[in-house]
């Protein structure tokens, strides 16, 4: 486990440090969360692909900022046929803010994910969203205590794993929803193989998310079929009409 943060590349490491320092609220949030795996059955016999439309206006590995409002694209996603949303709310490397996620979710009625690093429990206390992220990575042997402070919450928790070793690590905690990232943080490369090498040893019971590096609709179908319940997809569908490419890639059976 690396919770250190050492052999990261020096972007994820500068995001970290600020994610350290960023203060908690100081009440605790009560969520009435919108279900994320009634959200995936549901678009299941709809006949859709799940897929998570990640709203980033821009990130380390994407040039350019895309600026348009949050709102409109959170909404033009559902159009699109969205299952549910992942706003970034880190606001110093991917133009995120707990204000756009606040406004998204009052905006559409499909389950939301914060996107964000969160190191400690009071951190989860800035802002509502039915499902929020942690990184088995980054929080270490804080991830079951961290799991627990969002479900007293009322949160789903989305338990983000690259390794094996966190796999582990994310099952012992109890975490029911994992996601897969393809994405290496430490050198920034994605490999879709990531996903296939671990998702055989994910129990069925744990709704799988596939996570980074899903482009076209070939890669919905290699992540199906290796075992995605559903994709989170957020550079292929920011780069250009977000509605047209979410629904492209929802119907991609
Ligand atoms: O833009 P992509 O390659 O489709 O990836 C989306 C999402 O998986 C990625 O943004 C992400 C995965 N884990 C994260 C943790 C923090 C910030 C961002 C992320």
């Amino acid at each position: 486990m690396n919770a250190s943060g050492d052999e990261l590349a020096p972007e994820v490491r500068a995001i970290l440090d600020a994610a350290r320092e960023r203060p908690g609220g100081d009440t605790r949030v009560t969520v009435d969360a919108r279900s994320f795996s009634d959200a995936v059955d549901a678009a299941v016999a709809d006949g859709r692909v799940p897929i998570i439309s990640e709203v980033k206006p821009t990130s380390p590995t994407t040039d350019g900022v895309r600026d348009d409002d949050p709102v409109e694209l959170a909404r033009e996603m559902v159009a699109g046929g969205a299952t549910a949303l992942s706003v970034l709310t880190e606001p110093d490397h991917f133009g995120g803010s707990t204000d756009s996620l606040r406004r998204i979710r009052d905006a559409v009625d499909v389950p939301v994910l914060r996107k964000d690093f969160i190191m400690r429990e009071e951190q989860l206390d800035v802002v509502e969203s039915d499902l929020v992220l942690l990184i088995a990575r980054f929080v270490g042997e804080d991830l079951p205590a961290l799991v627990e402070a969002a479900r007293e919450r009322g949160f789903q928790p989305l338990v983000e794993v690259h390794t094996r070793d966190e796999l582990v690590a994310a099952l012992a905690a109890g975490a029911d929803i994992v996601g897969i990232n393809n994405r290496d943080l430490g050198k920034l490369e994605v490999d879709l193989g990531t996903f296939e090498e671990l998702a055989p040893e994910v129990p069925d019971d744990v709704l799988l998310v596939a996570e980074s590096g899903v482009k076209t609709v070939e890669d919905v179908r290699r992540m199906r079929e290796a075992g995605a319940d559903a994709l989170l997809v957020g550079t292929a569908i920011m780069d250009g009409n977000v509605r047209e490419n979410t629904h492209s890639l929802s119907t991609s059976t």
